[in-house]
């Protein structure tokens, strides 16, 4: 295959998948397609009565509930080993009930749970699938599923207008969404803390999620440069939220890179630690009833840390930046960047004093996901 073509391949798929988000984050159905098997799939937040009707007619099947084995522990649910596990959605299971099922906040209002009926084997692999791309819409970590032959995708898709996603289009989309970042845009921005900043922004060629990288100052590509990796946080960054310290990072990082004469702060859209902003308000829901901020992320169903760094490691390729001193307390934010190409010359911390509100959140990160804090 030649380059060009498989720039083609790579934007089809893009497209296909931001599709497919797009379609689920409406409330509408999408097939994902597998090497022997479809589904077509729901996202369950957004599972109404019409649109469970709706599936069931379009597939001429039983349509199944689909939750992260997570979540389905939350549920007393035994797992079966696999990522994601299927319930029969049986006569009782209205889809008020469903919804709740997807969504932890719910779960004391709702005591009422089961017996549910898990289906063991044969998984089809449509079915995480589905879920990855749940989670890559901010949408919680479920889905209605209903499945459907291969031979009959492209009949229903025209008939019902429903977009079409391969499985092998889902599991390259990170990677591939990474790897199709450019440049797109550049301005000096003079800020408080360092007047000679430039942003970049960054955005993968089929328009999917932009990034951003500061630049402060004008450094020298050969010495390793001072960094930081910064997500996104609207209650922290913006509004002053208490619960994190990300407020303080943010601008420590900016005032530490300015002190040094120059670096770089990536501010990276992986919000909530990549579940989205409405999710890290559930998360907080469910901090507010008691649990801390690794059970929270994972009784809505998600893993403790849903980001991904090669996004940051590929901007830092593109600004020609291989070596840098990484202000931060995560060690998974150093391997991530190891991983995809960046030397991690040397880890500097980077603390703020705590507060009443965010102690919780701290000791839990240092206790729970080994940072060093
Ligand atoms: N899901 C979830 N995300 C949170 C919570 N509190 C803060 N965040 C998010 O966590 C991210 C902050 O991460 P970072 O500042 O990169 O922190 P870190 O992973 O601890 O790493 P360092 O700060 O580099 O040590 C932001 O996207 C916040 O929105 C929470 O309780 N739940
Ligand atoms: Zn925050």
């Amino acid at each position: 295959m030649s380059n060009n073509d498989k720039n083609e391949l790579e934007l089809r798929r893009l497209r296909a998948v931001d599709r497919a988000i797009a379609d689920l984050r409406r409330g509408l159905s999408v097939i994902v397609t597998g090497e022997k098997e479809a589904s077509i799939v729901l996202a369950t937040e957004m599972a109404f009565d019409p649109e469970l009707k709706t599936l069931a007619e379009r597939s001429g099947a039983e349509p199944v509930l689909a939750l992260t084995a997570h979540r389905a522990n939350v549920l007393h649910i035994q797992p079966t080993g696999d990522d994601a596990i299927r319930l029969v959605i049986e006569e009782w299971m209205d889809a008020p009930l469903m919804r709740a099922l997807a969504d932890a906040t719910h779960d004391l209002d709702q005591p009422f749970r089961g017996p549910f009926t898990r289906i063991k084997e044969g998984l089809p692999p449509t079915i995480p699938a589905a879920i990855k791309i749940a989670k890559l819409g901010r949408l919680l970590p479920s889905v209605v599923a209903a499945s459907i032959e291969l031979d009959q995708v492209e009949a229903i898709s025209r008939k019902h207008d429903l977009s079409v996603v391969s499985l092998e289009d889902i599991l390259a989309y990170e990677d591939s969404a990474a790897l199709q970042l450019r440049a797109v845009a550049s301005a000096k921005v003079p800020l408080q803390a360092a007047e000679n900043t430039t942003f970049h922004a960054f955005r993968p060629k089929d328009g999917g999620i932009e990034h951003m990288a500061i630049v402060v100052g004008d450094p020298n590509r050969r010495e390793p440069l001072l960094a930081r990796l910064h997500s996104e946080c609207f209650t922290g960054d913006l509004i002053g939220s208490l619960k994190c310290d990300c407020g303080e990072q943010l601008r420590g990082a900016l005032k530490a890179i300015s002190e040094e004469g120059g670096g770089v702060l990536l501010y990276l859209a992986q919000e909530g630690r990549g579940i989205g902003l409405i999710n890290k308000l559930r998360a907080y829901n469910l901090q507010q009833q008691g649990f801390d901020t690794i059970d929270a992320n994972e009784r809505l169903g998600f893993d403790a840390d849903e980001r991904v760094f090669r996004p940051a490691a590929e901007m830092l390729k593109l600004l020609g930046f291989q070596k840098i001193r990484l202000m931060t307390n995560n060690p998974e934010k150093v391997e991530g960047l190891e991983r995809h190409g960046i030397a991690i010359t040397e880890r500097v911390s980077h603390k703020f004093p705590s507060n009443t509100h965010n102690e919780l959140y701290l000791a839990t990160k240092k206790k729970r996901s080994g940072h060093y804090l």
